[in-house]
């Protein structure tokens, strides 16, 4: 089986929402909400990659990442181990800088948005954080 690590952040703001990035047309999931991230290089530590892909997604430096939660799902082409890290400081303003959308929302509100089917359970672990 193929195992794909993959890491991403909950950038949190002062009120308690969540940033979601939307997945461009011609990649897989096109259209679904998820949290900003990517796949680790080879050699990479999780940390480094989540910095380098906020950088390149977000254009943001975030230099205070802590472990949250993490999923493994299986994919039929895949099985994916997301890491799922808390992101409540960074430099500078989170833009799509690869044209995505992005939109920030409450937990709570995202159930009713179209995510990655394994982003579920890493929802009902932010919607319990937060009570
Ligand atoms: N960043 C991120 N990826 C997610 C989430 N949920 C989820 O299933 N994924 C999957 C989609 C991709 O298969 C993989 C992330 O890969 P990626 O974003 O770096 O690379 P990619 O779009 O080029 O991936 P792909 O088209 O080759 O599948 O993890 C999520 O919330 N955030």
């Amino acid at each position: 089986m193929r195992i794909i690590h993959v890491v991403a952040a909950a950038l949190v703001d002062a009120d308690g929402r969540v940033l979601l990035a939307q997945r461009p047309e011609g990649k897989s999931l096109a259209g679904l909400w998820e949290f900003p991230g990517g796949k680790l290089e080879p050699g990479e530590s999780p940390e480094a990659a989540l910095a380098r892909e906020l950088e390149e997604e977000l254009g943001i430096t975030a230099p205070a990442l802590a472990p949250f939660t993490f999923v493994s799902f299986a994919y039929p082409e895949f099985h994916l181990v997301m890491l799922l890290y808390w992101c409540r400081a960074w430099t500078g303003v989170p833009h799509g800088r690869d044209g995505q959308a992005l939109r920030w929302e409450l937990p709570a509100a995202m159930p009713a948005l179209p995510m990655p089917p394994a982003d579920v359970p890493l929802v009902e672990a932010l919607i319990a954080a937060g009570r």
